[in-house]
């Protein structure tokens, strides 16, 4: 009992590790996005606070379970092993008390700040990514971050409906955006990470497919997020800065899919890896500018 509840050594800071703060941060400038784009007129200040608040919170909440389902997986591998759970500085009982206490109170936030769809739809991805994704997907099938790429891109529906109170095509076509550009951000990494996803017998695509089949299939859907990022353009959701953002971003994208694909370049697959968050970014300050400018100009 006393190392499920363990919090000896542990503190605030392993905490705030447990909730992968800088994914969520990215996920919420990605609802931000939905929040705005839902609206011509602005958004409403508690919508914006704690609609955002509660997204984050439900996200923290499911990153808490990812990391207490895979402490075993995360020993075993470089880049994890430090993690608070892998390293026995936090327990499991107390790491999933706070991720109820996150859960609990980012839905409480959502039911009455922003609608219930919002809240139910925020729930579906929580347990999508805690559940789904890494309780079965993440160590049934190399497709696991393709379907699991889902509960990770919904945020920006997440603020839309915040903020209109009902699901429409136009952020479907963001999440979209995310749904395509998962496979390249995540097969980056675990080209650069492959050995390590090897030894804890994940069957990431690298591993079971190999390194080329891989960097194709990243190559293909860079391919496709280049031309599903043109599609808001295409059905006057912004206007010509955000055209002009989205194709420099993705040519870039491409150039260094073709540069892992042609294994020209050491370092390029981690390389690929930290553009592709940078890429993600942009093209959301992208889409939120554009809208500002579409309204105020
Ligand atoms: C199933 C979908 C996804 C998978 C499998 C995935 C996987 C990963 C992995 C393994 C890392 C490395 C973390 C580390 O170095 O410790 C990472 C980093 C990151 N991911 Fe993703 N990711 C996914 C979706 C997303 C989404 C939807 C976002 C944001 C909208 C995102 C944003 C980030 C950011 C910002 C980092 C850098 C974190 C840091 O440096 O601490 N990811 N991702
Ligand atoms: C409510 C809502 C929007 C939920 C989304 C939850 C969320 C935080 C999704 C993040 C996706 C992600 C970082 C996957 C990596 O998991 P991994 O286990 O493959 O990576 P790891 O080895 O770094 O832990």
């Amino acid at each position: 009992m006393a190392t499920l509840l363990r919090t000896k050594g542990a503190s605030w800071r392993d905490y705030l590790e447990l909730t992968k703060p800088k994914v969520v941060v990215l996920m919420l400038i990605t609802s931000l996005a939905g929040m705005f784009l839902a609206t011509r007129a602005g958004v409403s200040l508690s919508v914006l606070l704690f609609g955002n608040l509660g997204i984050g919170l439900c996200a923290s909440s499911a990153a808490v379970v990812n990391h207490v389902v895979d402490r075993r997986i995360d020993a075993l591998m470089a880049r994890t092993h430090k993690r608070p759970l892998a390293q026995g500085r936090v327990g499991p009982v107390s790491a999933l008390l706070f991720a109820l206490a996150l859960a609990l109170l980012g839905m409480g936030l959502l039911l009455t700040f922003t609608n219930a769809l919002t809240a139910w739809l925020t729930l579906a991805s929580l347990l999508g990514y805690a559940v789904l994704y890494t309780g079965f997907l993440k160590r049934a099938t190399p497709q696991n971050i393709v379907i699991g790429g889902l509960a990770g891109a919904a945020p920006p529906l997440l603020g839309w409906v915040a903020v209109s109170g009902h699901v429409s095509a136009e952020p479907l076509l963001l999440v979209l955006i995310i749904f395509a550009w998962t496979p390249p951000h995540f097969w980056a990494l675990a080209i650069h990470r492959k050995q390590e996803y090897a030894k804890a017998e994940i069957p990431m695509l690298p591993v079971t497919h190999g390194e080329r089949y891989t960097k194709l299939h990243i190559l293909l859907y860079t391919l496709i997020l280049l031309a599903v990022s043109l599609l808001p353009y295409a059905i006057h959701m912004s206007g010509p800065l955000y055209l002009a953002c989205a194709l420099a971003l993705g040519l870039r994208f491409l150039h260094w899919a073709w540069v892992l694909y042609r294994g020209s370049r050491p370092h390029a697959a981690i390389a690929t890896f930290k553009y592709s968050i940078g890429y993600l970014f942009a093209l959301f300050v992208a889409l939120l500018v554009d809208h500002y400018l579409l309204l105020n100009l």
